[in-house]
């Protein structure tokens, strides 16, 4: 076979491989910098990626480009740099604060209070219908509070010094989104602006960053650590080191792992952007299970942002889009119920903790595993 040096940039270093043996799924690869650059072919691999899948890789190294008047550009090469050494550093303060006692951190988690932000405890979110619980840990940190917006949230004191770097993080992860929501937003053939204006970086919204915390699981027990769902906002953007996050794509045999590749996130559409399309974007089912092969023995983060519609947001179809309103017409009674993204999150986010009530957890999961 012939050596494919390109393919071997993708590999992430310093850890065991991701192995060969295990079914993948092929998300597409979109560069950011030719997004940004307004790469025609390239924005349409982002709308055939978001109606087919819902998933797919966005390649944040820096791609050198030649622009109109011959120069040799790398666009975002400056900005992409900056993102990836962000989320390094996040990573070593994730783990920080997953590695201070239990007994710390259960001061921070506001479940009793009716907010899913702060801290979830290891089996304290459950993964299906029957109780079983998950099998990792989250730390959420609240975009608003981080942006001054809100009252602050009690914090473990070692997310005090780091509320620059969280910033400009979620502010780099927001200019990636409302790109995205441009780009869907003119494919959609919504009036200009529509998506975007939904979901403005400083009105109140459920934006959150989040880190995932998995320590490795016995190896004659090892099960699903985040269970079965499709995410509840409109955007997500999420960095991964190691293996476990698995796909069900539509009409497939079974769960596909995605494969972290380096200096790419995996991006994945939500919920809110199925209903605000009236279900030609698609939000696809994942869950994660531990990290295959020799990948197995170590402890898994990830890193996420998930961006939201504003609270006061109805999730409803939008108006002004003739394809849309085509798409509205096969909408079922209870896929046309309207709520606002406030409670929509609400309901589904505490509704998969303990002594939550799954049943109103649900996403758009049922229809969408059929299709
Ligand atoms: O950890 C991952 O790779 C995915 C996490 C995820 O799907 C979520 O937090 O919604
Ligand atoms: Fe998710």
């Amino acid at each position: 076979m012939p050596h494919n040096i390109e393919d071997d940039d993708l590999e992430i270093n310093d850890l065991p491989p991701f192995p060969a043996d295990v079914a993948t799924v092929p998300l597409l690869r979109i560069s950011l910098s030719k997004l940004l650059m307004g790469d025609q072919t390239e924005v349409d691999r982002l709308w055939k990626a978001s109606c087919e899948l819902g998933f797919f890789y966005l390649d944040l190294t820096p791609h050198s480009g030649t622009s109109t008047n011959g120069t040799r550009t790398a666009v975002g090469a400056e900005s992409n740099g900056a993102l990836l050494s962000n989320v390094d550093e996040l990573f070593k303060i994730g783990e920080s604060v997953f590695e201070l006692p239990v007994s710390e951190k259960v001061k921070y988690d506001f479940k009793s209070k009716g907010s899913y932000f702060g801290y979830k405890g290891y089996g304290d979110g459950i993964i299906d219908s029957k109780g079983t619980k998950d099998r990792n840990e989250f730390y959420n940190v609240s975009k608003d509070d981080i942006l001054d917006l809100s009252d602050p949230l009690p914090a473990p004191e070692l997310l005090e010094r780091p509320r620059p770097i969280i910033k400009s993080y979620m502010q780099q992860c927001h200019t990636i989104v409302t790109l995205i929501l441009h780009l869907l937003n003119e494919r959609l053939g919504l009036p200009s602006n529509t998506l975007p204006s939904l979901h403005r970086l400083r009105a109140i919204s459920g934006d959150q960053l989040r880190w995932v915390y998995a320590p490795p699981q016995p190896f004659d027990d090892r099960k699903t650590a985040l269970g079965e769902h499709t995410d509840f906002g409109s955007v997500t953007v999420l960095f991964n080191r190691l293996g476990g996050l698995q796909v069900l794509p539509p009409n497939s045999d079974g769960w596909k792992y995605v494969k972290p590749l380096r200096n790419h996130a995996v991006v994945n559409l939500g919920d809110a952007m199925v209903k605000f399309s009236a279900g030609i974007l698609r939000s696809n089912i994942h869950r994660v299970v531990n990290p295959p092969g020799d990948q197995g023995d170590l402890t898994r983060m990830s890193l996420v942002y998930f961006a939201r519609p504003e609270d006061d947001v109805t999730l409803k179809a939008l108006e002004g889009s003739e394809m849309i309103d085509e798409a509205k017409k096969s909408l079922g009674q209870e896929e046309s119920q309207e709520i606002s993204a406030k409670d929509w999150i609400l309901k589904r986010a505490l509704g998969r903790r303990t002594g939550g009530k799954f049943s109103e957890s649900h996403g758009t999961e049922a229809r969408r595993t059929e299709s």
